[in-house]
């Protein structure tokens, strides 16, 4: 869909956004060491190549990658912590390299991996310490804590040292910190990485709270498929710096490239050359296979694998959303024309 650049309900841009990372090579060893500092080999790591993309006013997006596909370095550009090689941004109408008050005022960039709370200090120091630099009122600022509480159950662990939080406490409480100006737009990066089951849910809990309280927009990247199916519906997907996918989540598995998946139980051992010829072989094992079809040719496909094998069991569902989307990553062609900006 060609955009209007003027619309004010787009918050966030990014328009062929770049980025380069220009490494220092070095062999191991004292000499290694030595070389490079007299004659420094560098090479370039195109991180980020011409990503685009719009987000609007309260829209909640997975940002979906491999590792190293460059969903950190996009966030941290979209937050204004790195300058872009090329490209530009956009967030709320500022450009975020500029660091402008007003833009961060307005935004939180959230590293489940990097911590933001002073360590040895009990977390609501931390947060008298943002109430200042954001200068929220005392007001706002009760206000706010009431409405996290809530949600989050911070009581009995605001006062205790950051450091002797557990992971699922101290998470709460990164979360609440980087809220608690009440930002409109939130970069979560791995904002649930190593929480037990019951702390994610109560994590994407907050998240939802949050968003349809303010009307946030979102930009989530997550390894656990549960935080973006639960709260995203549009998936953004970066591999090797590109992106290759931008669309409806649920599009995946009902759209026209969607797949369903046949699982077999056979009576007889068959080989996987001879399952390949009926869909792709994901799984063999023993009498145990399992194939994937295009959707749309399901049920000749069922019918063939039960006239050319004896089998047991045969049943049909979706695939699980990881393997749709590891297909993805995987594949050279683009899965759907990504949105290009007027
Ligand atoms: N400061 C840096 N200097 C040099 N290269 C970097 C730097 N930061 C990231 N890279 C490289 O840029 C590429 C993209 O990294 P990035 O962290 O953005 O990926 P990611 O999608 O967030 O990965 P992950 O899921 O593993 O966190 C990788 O090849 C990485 O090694």
């Amino acid at each position: 869909m060609m955009s209007n650049r003027s619309d004010p309900n787009i918050t966030v841009r990014a328009d062929q956004l770049r980025k380069a990372y220009t490494v220092t090579e070095k062999e191991a060893g004292f000499l290694g060491s030595l070389r490079a500092f007299v004659r420094p080999k560098t090479r370039t790591v195109e991180a980020v190549r011409g990503v685009s993309f719009e987000l609007t006013g309260g829209e909640m997006v997975g940002f979906l990658g491999p590792n190293g596909a460059g969903k950190t370095t996009t966030l941290k550009m979209l937050s204004g912590l790195l300058h872009p090689s090329g490209g530009a941004a956009s967030v709320q109408g500022h450009t975020p390299q500029k660091r402008e008050v007003a833009f961060l005022k307005q935004i939180t960039l959230v590293m489940g991996q990097k911590q933001q709370l002073i360590w040895d200090l009990p977390a609501q120091d931390s947060f008298l310490v943002n109430q200042a630099i954001y200068e929220i009122s005392d007001s706002d600022y009760k206000a706010t804590m009431r409405e996290f509480d809530e949600v989050l159950d911070l009581s009995g662990i605001l006062s205790k040292q950051v450091r002797k939080l557990s992971l699922g406490e101290r998470m709460k409480c990164e979360l609440a910190a980087a809220l608690l100006h009440r930002p409109k737009v939130l970069f979560l990066d791995e904002p649930t990485i190593g929480l037990d089951v019951n702390m994610q849910e109560r994590i994407r809990e907050f998240v939802r709270e949050y968003n349809a309280r303010f009307n946030a927009t979102v930009m989530l990247t997550s390894h656990y498929m549960a935080d973006v199916t639960a709260l995203c519906r549009r998936i953004l997907v970066i591999d090797g710096g590109e992106l290759v996918f931008d669309g409806d989540l649920a599009g995946l598995t009902t759209g026209p490239d969607a797949r369903k998946t046949v699982r077999l139980q056979l009576s007889r051992p068959a080989t996987a050359e001879e399952l390949a010829r009926y869909g792709e072989v994901v799984r063999l094992d023993g009498l145990d296979a399992e194939l994937t079809v295009p959707r749309s040719e399901v049920s000749a496909r069922a019918a063939a694998l039960l006239t050319h094998f004896e089998v047991a069991d045969l049943t049909v569902e979706d695939p699980p959303i990881e393997q749709v989307i590891g297909q993805l990553f995987r594949s050279e062609k683009k899965a759907e024309p990504v949105r290009e900006l007027a």
